[in-house]
Formats: structure tokens, C-alpha cells, sequence
């Protein structure tokens, strides 16, 4: 097959940040994508409908014209997140979920949840509300080994909060082992999954080829082998509760080449491109539209979009650098080639 005609995709994780980069990354995104849930782990983080109505208006500003985009807004999730704004969050319009991240657990996180219960009234408001809460699941207990964070905070965190809260839209969100697919499998229809193009692509590996590769560093972690291969069955299986998330996550080169580099891997530049990629080399590029575009709608309660998107099977080489405020920002398959090419 030579192109690949779709339903214009929809991201479900993407970090856009803010100020010049925000102008930067955006239009990557816009020129593949229809809409994209907008993670809120600014500094400071957006923790009320308010912040992310400005945080929503600063994006379509950002936006270059003749380019139809719409942000879907979160909220961050904190000990003190009132149920009052979980109920301003759904009659918002535009906030269509709310993020959880651990204390700690990756980048700007430091304002998350301490521990799970202290944010029981905002989510047992989301469960009213049917109100999505997306989790970034990895515990942060220092003695748990940095490959099993995602399997413990599983068992630790996200059993027990499902018990209490049966009914509560939950998608864990960059989901990269065996044990979250299966996790994600046996759950009733509220509970679903995003999963990246890089951990569709690699596995640990990466980040050690030759040397130490900052640019293949992300949270959670790649992994081993096993658990690609379980990511790659849940994307093409069909099953509705896996969706495309790309977690596309810019930090400015200073930043990730460094004694203590940030986790974050961007690749909004390829971003549907990178998953037709992973497709075709499962041998199941017929399944990538109802992954891209129609899961993840169906999961969040949204329309379908009606526009369509092509690609085309033409090897070009990514840019070594891109602009990036006062910094550059090395993306994903810098100086290497991409098999799929946005028409
Ligand atoms: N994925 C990452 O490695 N980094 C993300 C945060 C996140 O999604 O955990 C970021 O904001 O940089
Ligand atoms: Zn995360
Ligand atoms: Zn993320």
C-alpha cells in the first residue's frame, strides 16, 4: 500500500506548554490532528476551569490561522481539588477530564496527589459527573525499581480506587507493560488506555544503543521487549479501550543533554506517522483508523470527525534540531528517516 486515506486522528495525551514553546510545538500537532487532550503540568499547574480557560484562549492564539484545531482542556488533580470545581469542570464545555499525577511520579508533578484518598471527594465527584480522570500510573516509593512502578501502582493504587468507585471513566495513560494491557482488558468499559508511538517502537534498548541516549528517555520508562510486543497486540486487537495518546513531551535540548536530563520524548512532528510505522510492521495497518480516530472519541463522548487525513509511504529524514523558543528541541528520529509521510 502506497498511501493510507483515515479519518483525520485525535491525540488523547500531549503536553503543548506554554509561551514560546507552546507556538513552537503547536502547529506539529494542529496540521495532523483534530483535537488533543492537553495535559495541565504547567508551572504552576492548571488546577481550576478558570486557569484552563485562559491556558485553552493562550493555545488558539498560538494557533497559525487556517489550521482548525480544538485543545480539550484538564485539570490537575491536587489534594485539595474541591468537587464544586469537578462540577464547574463538566459545565465547562471544555475540560473534558482531569489528570492525576502521583507527588513526584514524573515532570512538574510536585503539586500531585500525596496519597490517593486525599483526592476522594474531587474524584467521587468525577464519578457523579462522569467526569474521565487520567492517571499517570507509577508509584513513586523510591524502593519499588523504576521498571515496576507502573504493575505496583496497578495493584497498590488503582485496584483499590476502582472498588470504591466502579462506575469512574479512568484511562491510564501511557500505558507501557504486559501487566497494564491486561489490567486495562479486564476492566468494564469505563476504564481504557493510551498508548505512545515509542513504546510501540522501542523497548529499553534504545536508551543504551551505543551510549546513553537522553532523547529516548521518557516516564514511565520504556521496557523490555515482552512488554512491547503486549502493546502492539492491545493497539491492533480492535479492542475500543486502547486509543492513540502520543505523550508527545518537548523539553529544550539544555535540558534533556545533561548530568540530570528531564524525561520526555517529542513527537508531535510525526505523530500519526510514527504509529502508521508501528502498524504496518504488526501487519495491521487496516486497524490503525479505528485506533486513531474513533476510540478514543467514543471513550470521551465526542463526535467522530468527518475530515480525512492521507499519508503516503515516502521515507524522509527528520530534522537534527527544531525551533524551540530560546532553546532547540531534538526530536524523535533526529537525522534518521520516517517511513510514512503526511500528504
Ligand atoms: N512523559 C514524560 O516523560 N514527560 C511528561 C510528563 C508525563 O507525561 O509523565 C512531560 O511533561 O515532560
Ligand atoms: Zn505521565
Ligand atoms: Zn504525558
Amino acid at each position: 500500500m502506497d498511501t493510507l486515506t483515515l479519518t483525520r486522528p485525535d491525540d488523547w495525551h500531549l503536553h503543548l506548554r506554554d509561551g514560546a514553546a507552546l507556538g513552537a510545538v503547536l502547529p506539529d500537532t494542529a496540521r495532523r490532528f483534530a483535537r488533543a487532550i492537553v495535559m495541565p503540568n504547567l508551572k504552576p499547574p492548571v488546577r481550576t476551569v478558570e486557569e484552563a480557560r485562559a491556558y485553552r484562549a493562550r493555545i488558539l492564539d498560538a494557533l497559525p490561522v487556517g489550521l482548525g484545531f480544538e485543545p480539550l482542556m484538564t485539570l490537575y488533580l491536587t489534594d485539595n481539588t474541591a468537587p464544586a470545581e469537578i462540577a464547574r469542570a463538566r459545565a465547562s464545555g471544555f475540560v473534558h477530564a482531569v489528570k492525576y499525577y502521583p507527588a513526584g511520579a514524573t515532570t512538574n508533578s510536585d503539586f500531585g496527589v500525596s496519597a490517593v484518598e486525599r483526592a476522594y471527594p474531587a474524584i467521587e465527584a468525577m464519578a457523579e459527573h462522569g467526569l474521565p480522570l487520567l492517571v499517570h500510573g507509577e508509584v513513586t516509593d523510591p524502593e519499588v525499581d523504576v521498571f515496576d512502578r507502573e504493575a505496583v501502582f496497578i495493584d497498590r493504587v488503582l485496584v483499590p480506587l476502582l472498588k470504591r468507585f466502579p462506575k469512574l471513566k479512568l484511562v491510564l495513560e501511557h500505558t507501557t507493560t504486559r501487566e497494564g494491557v491486561d489490567f486495562v482488558k479486564a476492566q468494564p468499559a469505563n476504564v481504557a488506555a493510551t498508548l505512545t508511538a515509542h513504546h510501540l517502537l522501542y523497548n529499553r534498548n534504545a536508551m543504551f544503543k551505543g551510549g546513553i541516549r537522553p532523547h529516548y528517555y521518557c516516564l514511565p520508562v520504556l521496557k523490555r521487549e515482552a512488554h512491547r510486543r503486549a502493546l502492539i497486540e492491545a493497539a491492533i486487537s480492535g479492542n475500543p479501550k486502547f486509543f492513540l495518546g502520543t505523550d508527545s513531551a518537548p523539553h529544550g535540548k539544555t535540558s534533556k543533554e545533561c548530568a540530570c536530563g528531564c524525561a520526555g520524548i517529542y513527537t508531535a512532528h510525526a505523530g500519526i506517522e510514527l504509529y502508521a510505522e508501528a502498524f504496518e510492521a504488526a501487519g495491521a495497518l487496516d486497524k490503525l483508523e479505528a485506533f486513531a480516530s474513533f476510540h478514543g472519541a467514543d471513550f470521551y463522548g465526542l463526535p467522530r470527525n468527518s475530515e480525512r487525513i492521507t499519508l503516503r509511504k515516502f521515507a524522509w529524514t527528520v530534522a537534527d534540531s527544531l525551533a524551540f523558543g530560546n532553546d532547540v528541541l531534538v526530536p524523535l528520529r533526529a537525522g534518521e528517516p520516517i517511513s510514512w509521510q503526511l500528504v
